[in-house]
């Protein structure tokens, strides 16, 4: 059974002090018919070791844009990104993967699981392309499952999952390699309410277990109340939110 210490990130990994995530002066414009449709007009955020926050913002407003940018999935069209301490926006794209693999896990509404493999291979594929043995791998993966109370359905395909349990998994694989940063976008958008209060109390137990720092968009107020604070976005820019 995985114990929070066992989940821990290496110490390596862990910057004292040092904001998990900055944010500053975001912009994103997208074309909109002959003109640009403004989006994101210099956003700051930092997030700090530890921190769970949810971002809570009518939809169309650019939450997905900003985890997605926070992520290092896209460029913002101006702007810094710090992850750990490191300036993020002006590395080429294999420095900004590395970093991905290292230090960030992705969440999204949708599982995204690799549907030929089971339960426990999805956890265990990122490891290795992270360079883990297969052998080790497998062990964090099957502690990880265990933690979420998966194990009984490691050898089971996604389309043999409930939408929870996937969702679980899912969570699962986004700390598999030990990240420092969590991102979720609407973790829990296509499952029933009481399902994903379950999903959310694995996912809070997980990050506060594992002193990850969380920045997880929902819709739910009531599930936002339960993260450390709020945020939301207006006019392009990151507000506090309560
Ligand atoms: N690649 C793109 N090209 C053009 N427009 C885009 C692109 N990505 C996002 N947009 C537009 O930017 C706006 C913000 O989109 P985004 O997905 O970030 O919003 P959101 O707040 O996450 O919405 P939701 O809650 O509905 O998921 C939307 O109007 C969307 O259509």
């Amino acid at each position: 059974m995985m114990t929070a210490k066992s989940a821990q990130p290496t110490a390596s990994a862990i910057v004292e002090g040092v904001p998990t995530l900055e944010l500053v002066g975001i912009t994103r414009a997208f074309a909109e018919g002959q003109g640009r449709l403004e989006i994101l007009t210099g956003a700051d955020f930092t997030l700090h070791p530890g921190e769970i926050v949810g971002l809570v913002a009518p939809s169309g407003t650019g939450k997905s844009t900003l985890l997605q940018i926070a992520g290092l999935l896209e460029k913002p069209d101006s702007g810094d990104i710090r992850v750990c301490g490191r300036a993020c926006a002006t590395l080429d794209d294999a420095a900004r993967t590395a970093i991905r693999r290292s230090d960030i896990g992705f969440v999204y509404q949708f599982h995204h699981l690799l549907p030929e493999f089971t339960a426990v291979e999805n956890l265990v594929v990122p490891q290795m392309i992270a360079g883990l043995g297969r052998s080790d791998a497998r062990e964090r993966a099957m502690a990880l499952l265990a933690y979420l109370k998966l194990d009984n359905r490691a050898s089971h395909l996604p389309a043999e999952l409930s939408g929870g349990e996937r969702q679980r998994v899912a969570i699962a694989r986004a700390v598999a390699n030990a990240p420092r940063l969590l991102l979720a976008d609407e973790p829990t958008g296509n499952l029933d309410p009481k399902t994903s209060h379950y999903v959310y109390d694995a996912l809070l137990a997980l990050v506060r277990g594992t002193g990850l720092s969380a920045l997880i968009a929902t819709h739910n107020m009531e599930i936002a109340a339960r993260m450390d604070r709020r945020i939301t976005l207006a006019d392009g820019k990151v507000v506090p939110r309560d």
